[in-house]
């Protein structure tokens, strides 16, 4: 594992990772346009973290996801997990190192089908990696079942037969099979009640300690990123804005847009929050993205400058980056620069 000069191990690299679909229009004159749904990201995961990824529908988080877990292929760029390019490693090697990178859905069943009981969605990946069979599968579905707080007697029943916050558990108990590092979590309790959420939260807290994981937590709201990372990366139209460490983040968003989140969110202080600028208008047609910083068409604080030029992600204190031509001043709402 590669040490960065802050001297944690970074568990994922990305760099300048893209993904672009190509969208065919038009019936008569077919003609092409390609939708950057992620666009030269770049980001570093450490070892034990939990870093979030937010940002409103459609800005690309599971896209980024999903590239992660090789699910959708990349455009460009690279995912060095424990220093290996995923992109460029062959058909077997990608197998093994996969064990290693499971996900957590917001539909754990979905892809599944749904005549499988509880214990066959369990032992699957160990059955395919050819890890376990017999008693021994069976022990080892009964621990996974214990570990994410649900009756060994569970393994017989249907998924069916199961409330949200169960079924997710069983999702994250799968998830655990292969005894993975890192952990790719989608939206996995943004279907649930609020107080379903929390017990889910709680229990991927306990696990990452207890077995040393590593998450990525992919939401499009807020409450429950701010509530589980350690590290924040906030995501508009296909690129990182904003990333920094939870509290600096949410006290202080440098970013227009992260302040715009942070408004409408129950997350911090709310005598800071009423202070923040709401977000205005819509998300930009993502085939048709506003010149210079895309986010240009919605900032309160716009200037001529952001119309015309895109804002690369720079380094703005202690661990934070954020891409804005005039970051804002910690407590929000107060630019910098003139
Ligand atoms: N297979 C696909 N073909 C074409 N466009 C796609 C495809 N998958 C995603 N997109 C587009 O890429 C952009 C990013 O989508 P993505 O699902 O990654 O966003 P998201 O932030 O996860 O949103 P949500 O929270 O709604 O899932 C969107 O504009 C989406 O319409």
């Amino acid at each position: 594992m590669m040490e960065t000069t802050e001297n944690r191990k970074a568990i994922l690299q990305i760099q300048r990772l893209s993904k672009h679909f190509e969208i065919s229009k038009g019936f008569v004159k077919k003609q092409t346009q390609i939708l950057k749904a992620v666009d030269e990201v770049d980001l570093v995961v450490y070892e034990g973290e939990t870093l979030g990824i937010v940002g409103e529908s459609g800005c690309g988080k599971s896209t980024l996801g999903n590239m992660i877990m090789h699910l959708t292929e990349s455009t460009s760029g690279n995912i060095l997990f424990e220093g290996a390019d995923l992109t460029q490693l062959s058909r077997e090697e990608l197998r093994r190192k996969r064990k290693d990178i499971q996900m957590i859905f917001q539909d754990p069943f979905s892809s599944l089908n749904p005549r499988w009981k509880v214990f066959d969605i369990i032992a699957e990946p160990l059955r395919t990696h050819g890890l376990a069979e017999g008693k021994s599968l069976k022990e080892q579905v009964h621990t996974l079942l214990e570990a994410v707080g649900l009756s060994p007697d569970y393994a017989n029943r249907f998924p069916h037969q199961f409330s949200g916050g169960q079924r997710q558990r069983v999702g994250i108990g799968r998830a655990l099979a292969l005894k993975p590092k890192l952990i790719v979590c989608d939206e996995p309790v943004s279907a649930l009640d609020v107080s379903i959420q929390s017990q889910i939260l709680n229990l991927l807290s306990i696990l990452q300690k207890r077995y040393g994981l590593t998450y990525i937590f992919i939401a499009h709201g807020l409450p429950a990123v701010a509530y589980i990372s350690d590290r924040i990366a906030v995501m508009y139209l296909g690129k990182v804005v904003e990333i920094g460490d939870k509290e600096d983040l949410l006290n202080h968003p440098a970013h227009p847009y992260t302040e715009g989140l942070l408004a409408s969110a129950p997350v911090t202080d709310p005598q800071l929050r009423t202070k923040r600028k709401v977000l205005e208008g819509e998300t930009p047609n993502p085939l048709n993205p506003p010149s210079g910083c895309a986010f240009h068409t919605r900032c309160p604080y716009v200037k001529d400058r952001c119309k015309i030029e895109t804002p690369a992600l720079q380094l703005a204190g202690s661990g934070r980056s954020v891409a804005c031509h005039y970051p804002l001043e910690a407590g929000g709402g107060v630019l910098l620069h003139g």
